[in-house]
């Protein structure tokens, strides 16, 4: 267990019964993976705030609400994550790679055909369980 917890807002961007997924880049943490987009929170800033201010960011997109899903704490061998997922449906702009990144619109059950951080095992149980 390392000490150093880093604090994530995590986004399931939902949209017509599909979920917007990202590929991290190669050089990130948990790199060549897929995710779903978010970001640090910085310090003094809510879940919501950093959730809106990553997928501004991250895919271009405006959120002007969420409802929390799960927090997962997960011990990496380097770092230990706290992710505070949230559910994002009510939002303007058309969702892309920002950043360049490797983007996809995915069904819930074609999330098994990518490969997630190990910590993702929980939100995409919680996903499927909750139909949400
Ligand atoms: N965004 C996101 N991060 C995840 C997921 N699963 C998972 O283990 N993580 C981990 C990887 C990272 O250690 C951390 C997220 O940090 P990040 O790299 O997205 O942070 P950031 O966008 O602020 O990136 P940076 O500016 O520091 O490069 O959480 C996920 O589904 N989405
Ligand atoms: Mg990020």
């Amino acid at each position: 267990m390392t000490s150093i917890i880093v604090n994530v807002a995590v986004g399931v961007i939902k949209k017509n019964n599909a979920l917007f997924i990202c590929k991290r880049a190669n050089d990130q943490h948990q790199g060549g993976l897929w995710e779903f987009p978010g970001g640090k929170i910085e310090a003094g800033e809510s879940v919501f705030r950093a959730l809106k201010r990553e997928l501004q960011e991250e895919i271009g997109i405006t959120i002007f609400s969420s409802s929390e899903l799960l927090t997962i704490k997960h011990d990496y061998d380097d770092k230990t994550v706290k992710l505070n997922v949230h559910v994002v449906s009510n939002f303007s702009g058309e969702a892309h790679g920002a950043e360049g990144q490797d983007n996809a619109w995915v069904s819930i059950d074609e999330l098994d055909n990518y490969e997630f951080p190990a910590a993702n095992v929980d939100i995409i149980s919680a996903i499927k369980a909750k139909y949400i």
